[in-house]
């Protein structure tokens, strides 16, 4: 993919840049119907691809705006391609272009039909219902219609999004086709990105149908908000070619604070993952009853023997002024809580996760607004909830953004779809993963690779969290596909890091 492309590829957009993005097109003087012809070709020729066998026979269902009509202009290509097409149209009232494309799929004697039923039959759907004009729930038969549909289990491509699906939230409204693959139309959605999509996107492609740079940057500006991590930005965000004189003190000194007699098992995790960010120097501190099983584990990390509560928490720390980064959390227990009102005072940039979260949000969040280097949290949604109980019923890329801006740090949302926002309202988006990562330990070993990447890197905080972040996801992906899903637990992911970045360069 040229570069040029490529730049459209980070994107992600709302229903309503979207909408505006093209209303610029549409008053430069390009035609409606001729950029409709131009979507919807690209679809038409990516389903040939995905289905070349002429013999299958597909239905396609039309909704009352322009998604339905590509999808009719969709139709009718694959019909004059020798493809047996039948059309589900349950609307009589249709905006000009698609009754327009309508009357002459009518007239090449494709079949239109009112009830769903008639398609069922059918080997494919395409979905062409909604885009990103949907506004308002299904009605009481559209949905019964699509919920039959979805009961079918058909192989469905849905166009631009699936109908149902709310383009900037990925809420399902009333009900909403599930796709087994989206043909997302010019730029990324907002839906794309959003956990409560996900089951009903499928696999997600971009088609690129030539929308002019300048009008994407003269709607989003040149530093957009909302970027997904692509190869590209990774490869860049890495902290790589390393300088050939350096020494282990220059590629960064990471310090993790976890673990407590009744979880090692956390130290061990971050400290792996640490390892698998290449980080200079790592030293671990632990209560000192942990510290030779540290050792026997991470030969290569300085363990740094703590004082111990009665409870086997960490009761004391040395001194911090030394290391460049700290990270802290995993495996604390809530009895690290003295340690906590520590690190908060560090001048160093600090990551905090797990029960240094739920110290945190005991403490309160306001603790660390008087902090002069960038505090980085990395919650789960329980944790999230815990730190943020005024942020309610937002999807979760709007969610992250208002806890970036209410704490002035920077937060990492974990989910199957990590969301990354900086306070400035800069959000990072991580566009794969797996589910394999559902699995107690996947969360140390991120917090690690954090830490180590954030102890090396020369780039913006926010970046670096989205590049561990990302690097995460790949190595979960390609870890569970030479082991299943099943196959991945925190150190197979910990070994799979370096794979990761490996493929990337
Ligand atoms: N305008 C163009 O030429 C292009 C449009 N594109 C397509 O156009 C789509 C956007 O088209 P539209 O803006 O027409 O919007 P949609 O086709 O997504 O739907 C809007 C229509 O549905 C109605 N509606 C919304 N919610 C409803 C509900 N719950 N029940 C019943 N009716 C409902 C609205 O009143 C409106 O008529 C994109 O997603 C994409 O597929 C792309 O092909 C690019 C080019
Ligand atoms: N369904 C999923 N799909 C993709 N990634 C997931 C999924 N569930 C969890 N993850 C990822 O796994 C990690 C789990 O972290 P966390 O909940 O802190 O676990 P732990 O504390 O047990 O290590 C996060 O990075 C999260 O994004
Ligand atoms: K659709």
């Amino acid at each position: 993919m040229s570069h040029f492309r490529e730049s459209l590829e980070s994107i992600v957009v709302s229903a309503n840049q979207m909408s505006q993005i093209e209303g610029r097109i549409f008053e430069a003087g390009m035609p409606v119907a001729a950029l409709m012809e131009k979507a919807a070709g690209i679809v038409a020729t990516r389903i040939q691809q995905l289905y070349p066998f002429q013999k299958v026979s597909i239905g396609v269902l039309v909704g009352p705006g322009h998604n339905g009509g590509d999808a009719l202009v969709v139709a009718r290509e694959l019909h004059l391609q020798g493809y047996s097409i039948s059309i589900y149209q349950p609307f009589s009232k249709l905006k000009e272009l698609t009754l327009q494309h309508a009357r002459y799929t009518n007239s090449l004697g494709i079949p239109h039909h009112q009830t769903i039923q008639a398609l069922q039959e059918c080997e494919l759907i395409i979905d062409g219902l909604f885009g990103f004009g949907l506004e308002r729930s299904l009605t009481s038969d559209l949905a019964d219609a699509v919920n039959l549909l979805n009961q079918w289990q058909k192989p469905v491509i849905s166009i631009d999004i699936p109908s149902g699906i709310h383009t900037d939230t990925g809420a399902v409204l009333g009900a909403a086709v599930k796709a087994t693959h989206t043909l997302c139309l010019g730029l990324w959605k907002r839906a794309i990105f959003q956990d409560t999509a996900l089951e009903y996107i499928g696999k997600a492609e971009r088609l690129d149908f030539g929308i002019p740079h300048s009008d994407v940057w003269a709607i989003l500006g040149q530093n957009p908000l909302i970027q997904q991590i692509t190869p590209t930005l990774a490869r860049s965000f890495l902290p790589l070619p390393r300088p050939l004189v350096t020494h282990k003190y220059k590629q960064g000194h990471l310090l993790l604070i976890c673990g407590s007699s009744r979880y090692a098992g956390g130290a061990i995790l971050a400290g792996l993952g640490a390892r698998g960010s290449g980080v200079g120097m790592l030293s671990i501190a632990v209560p000192t009853s942990l510290k030779p099983l540290l050792v026997s584990h991470l030969p290569e990390a300085l363990i740094i023997d703590c004082p111990e509560t009665e409870t086997g928490a960490i009761a004391q720390l040395p001194s911090l002024s030394q290391y460049d980064i700290i990270a802290c959390g995993p495996g604390l227990t809530q009895d690290a809580e003295t340690i906590i009102e520590q690190v908060l005072q560090s001048e160093q940039p600090l990551v905090l996760d797990a029960d240094g979260l739920n110290i945190l949000a005991k403490l309160g969040i306001s603790k660390i607004s008087t902090r002069q280097n960038p505090t980085i949290l990395t919650p789960h949604l329980g944790e999230f909830k815990r730190l943020f109980p005024s942020i309610e019923n937002l999807d979760r890329i709007s969610a992250v953004s208002e806890a970036a801006r209410q704490s002035g740090a920077i937060v990492l949302f974990k989910g199957a779809r990590t969301a990354i926002a900086h306070p400035d309202g800069k959000i990072w988006l991580i566009p794969q993963s797996t589910p394999a990562l559902a699995r107690g330990g996947s969360g140390d070993i991120l917090t690690g690779l954090l830490g180590g990447l954030l102890a090396q890197s020369k780039q913006p905080v926010d970046k670096t969290v989205a590049i561990a972040a990302w690097l995460h996801s790949q190595a979960g992906i390609k870890a569970a596909k030479d082991k299943t899903e099943l196959g991945v637990d925190g150190i197979t992911l910990a070994q799979y890091i370096n794979l990761a970045v490996s493929e990337l360069l």
